[in-house]
């Protein structure tokens, strides 16, 4: 039980009544203080606004008003943890909706809405229907012969955390920025370890190009300074995710917004205690001030899956739509807008590295390892033949040696 989910109320007979949202369906009668007894066990229902319930997923739900409205807040592998009006409880992906989904992104992530087959919240749901996102973060399951993986679902704001000492990378933001811009949530940069940086002036001047028309905060765990700031965007219902490198400054943030320090630590060491069991690992969290907080393992080192580039380098693609050549690559070819803002100093070389670097990871995307490892051929080489040629003339050089 997490003291963040408790809710009180009076008794008629005056005395306080404690429920807890995880349990759901306990209540006990209390004194103000103490829990004197559990005299009945009665059916509570559970506010899903509380877990972000807004208007559009509730008229979703009302056209199959047969099937139960839940929210997904945890993920095991193919098993979820999810929250309907009745309670917790387990639920996998029905067997026709696991027939259904050919594409890894549409799999229920933690922050989905889902519609389930109703059972008591003692028996494990049977997943029907995830319902249309309004925003979807996923990211490249390299390795896994998968094309990606679904990380967070219905996501309003995605801050992507940079440390304002060694961690500061442009180039990475820009990477970051693409992806969550992709997702469909609002990204807003929170600047880290302000306390530790004596130029912010100068940093952020490194920053502006990159982050145009995106929100910019601050902030020191030190000193508080940027809390505020970041608190201002977890209204009620509104659901966010901090990514970003590891040791940034992410856990110590959303300690911050849960308003204790070792509610979020201690759980994570109970956990890590049991082995780190489905049930018991929070990755959707609900803050005393009624925002809530997504924060999945798979959340932390994000891969490039797919990107928004007219967004994150708005500069650089209208630039681009004045170049001679509609496929022009901007590498050379007569009557290319971006070289001449280049020569011009309107943009920065490194910037249009950056883009040109993330388009070409995203080219590699969806392609098989032999396919991305022909492409990369291509690219440095022109093709097989010319790369062999190249390896011939290589070994002839080192044998005369
Ligand atoms: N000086 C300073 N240190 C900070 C600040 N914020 C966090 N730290 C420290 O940075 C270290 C890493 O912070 P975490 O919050 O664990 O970082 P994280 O991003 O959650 O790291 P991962 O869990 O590995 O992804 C801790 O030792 C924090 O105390 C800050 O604003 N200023
Ligand atoms: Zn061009």
């Amino acid at each position: 039980m997490y003291p963040y989910a408790w809710q009180e109320t009076t008794a008629d007979n005056g005395h306080r009544i404690a429920f807890c949202g995880a349990v759901g369906n306990c209540a006990f009668f209390v004194q103000p203080t103490r829990v004197l007894t559990c005299e009945r066990i009665i059916k509570l229902t559970i506010n899903l606004t509380t877990y972000g319930l807004t208007n559009y997923f509730e008229d979703l739900a009302q056209a199959t008003p047969e099937l139960t409205l839940a929210r997904i807040i945890s993920q095991h592998r193919d098993l979820y943890q999810v929250v309907s009006e009745q309670g917790q409880q387990l639920a996998q992906v029905s067997g026709k909706l696991n027939y259904q989904l050919t594409d890894p992104t549409s799999y229920p992530a933690v922050g989905d809405w889902v519609l389930m087959t109703a059972t008591s919240t003692t028996d494990q749901a049977v997943i029907d229907q995830v319902l249309p996102r309004q925003s979807l973060l996923a990211r490249s399951a390299a390795g896994t012969g998968r094309q990606g993986q679904a990380i967070a679902a219905n996501l309003t704001t995605i801050f992507i955390c940079m440390a304002l000492n060694g961690d500061f990378n442009v180039r990475r933001l820009e990477r970051y920025l693409t992806m969550a811009w992709d997702s469909g949530a609002t990204p807003v940069v929170v600047l880290t370890k302000v306390d530790l940086c004596p130029v912010l002036d100068a940093k952020m001047a490194l920053l502006a190009d990159s982050t145009m028309g995106v929100d910019v905060i601050s902030c020191s765990a030190k000193t508080g300074a940027g809390f505020d700031a970041v608190n201002a965007y977890l209204l009620p219902g509104k659901t966010v995710a901090f990514i970003g490198s590891s040791g940034v400054g992410k856990s110590t943030l959303i300690n911050h917004l849960l308003g204790t320090e070792a509610l979020l630590t201690k759980t994570i060491r109970e956990d890590d205690a049991k082995g780190r069991h489905a049930t018991t690992a929070r990755q959707l969290i609900v803050l005393p001030q009624g925002g809530l907080v997504i924060d999945t393992p798979g959340m932390r080192e994000l891969q490039l899956l797919s990107g928004n580039f007219d967004q994150s380098f708005a500069d650089v693609t209208a630039l681009a739509k004045n170049c001679k050549f509609r496929d022009c690559q901007h590498q050379g070819e007569p009557g290319c807008a971006v070289q001449a803002a280049i020569a011009t100093g309107e943009l920065s070389a490194d910037r249009l590295a950056s883009y040109q670097k993330l388009q070409q990871e995203l080219a590699y995307q969806g392609l098989t390892a032999r396919e991305r490892e022909n492409a990369k051929i291509e690219r440095l080489f022109g093709g097989k033949s010319a790369m062999k040629q190249v390896v011939k003339q290589v070994r002839q050089k080192n044998k005369r040696r």
